[in-house]
């Protein structure tokens, strides 16, 4: 019997469509105005990702969690935490963000229960199928492109998984992510992803409300285009 606290799927597909992800390091401004600005341009999911050189930790890491969960909360946005399930249950956040080298989305399930986000990094049918299988609501499958923004990134895959998993009938969301502009996002929906998420086309853009609100141009014009 399927679980009535569990966030449908059609809800998760509409949250994906442009999911930014960001961390101090990432940011070229103060964090809360490039959230701000990115919120303002119509992003429709946020990630907290803390990592890479000059990270913050402990308290700082905290607080900065904490203040950029309440300018999501502000705007109706979903707020996601990377990596760190304590810190995602300390701040009753939305949901956590797992790769394959981090906690199982199974225990995670375990721990969070069925109210929450839950999203799951895929690089092969096989781990696909094991996300699906320990409960994951969406998939992050790349990267689709070149990225600079992961140190440890696996091998391109451009938009070839997505494509397959989508013939295979395999239908999860699913966002593809890795080295996404505006002038390569639209193959990426083509594909069959029902969003992109990025780093970097946001956080660096010099017009960053602006480039949110391209990017969701983009993605609904090109899921128009499925249809
Ligand atoms: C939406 C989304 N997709 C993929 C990732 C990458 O997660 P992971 O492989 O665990 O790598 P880190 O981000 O933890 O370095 C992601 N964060 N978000
Ligand atoms: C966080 C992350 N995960 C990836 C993966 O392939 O799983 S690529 C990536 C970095 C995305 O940043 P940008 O938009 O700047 O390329
Ligand atoms: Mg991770």
């Amino acid at each position: 019997m399927s679980d009535p606290n569990r966030i449908p799927s059609s809800v998760i597909r509409s949250l994906l469509e442009v999911y930014f992800i960001m961390g101090s390091v990432n940011c070229r401004l103060d964090p809360a105005e490039v959230l701000t600005e990115a919120l303002g341009g119509g992003i429709t999911l946020f990630q907290f990702r803390e990592k890479g050189n000059g990270a913050l930790t402990g308290s700082a890491k905290f607080e900065l969690a904490k203040s950029l969960m309440q300018l999501c909360r502000a705007h109706g946005v979903p707020f996601i935490v990377n990596d760190d399930l304590d810190l995602a249950i300390a701040l009753d956040a939305d949901g956590i963000h797992v790769g394959q080298d981090d906690a199982p989305a199974s225990m995670i399930r375990r721990r969070l229960g069925s109210g929450k986000i839950i999203g799951v990094s895929a690089h092969t049918l096989q781990e696909v199928q094991q996300a699906i299988e320990d409960g994951a609501d969406y998939l992050g499958v790349g990267p689709v492109y070149p990225t600079s923004s992961k140190e440890d990134a696996q091998p391109v895959n451009g938009t070839r998984l997505i494509e397959e998993l989508r013939l295979q009938g395999i239908d999860i969301p699913l966002v593809g992510i890795g080295g996404i502009t505006l002038s390569n996002a639209a193959p990426v929906i083509a594909a069959g992803a029902d969003g992109i998420s990025l780093i970097s086309a946001i956080a660096q853009a010099d017009q960053i409300s602006e480039t949110a609100r391209r990017f969701l141009k983009t993605v609904e014009e090109g899921l128009r285009h499925r249809e």
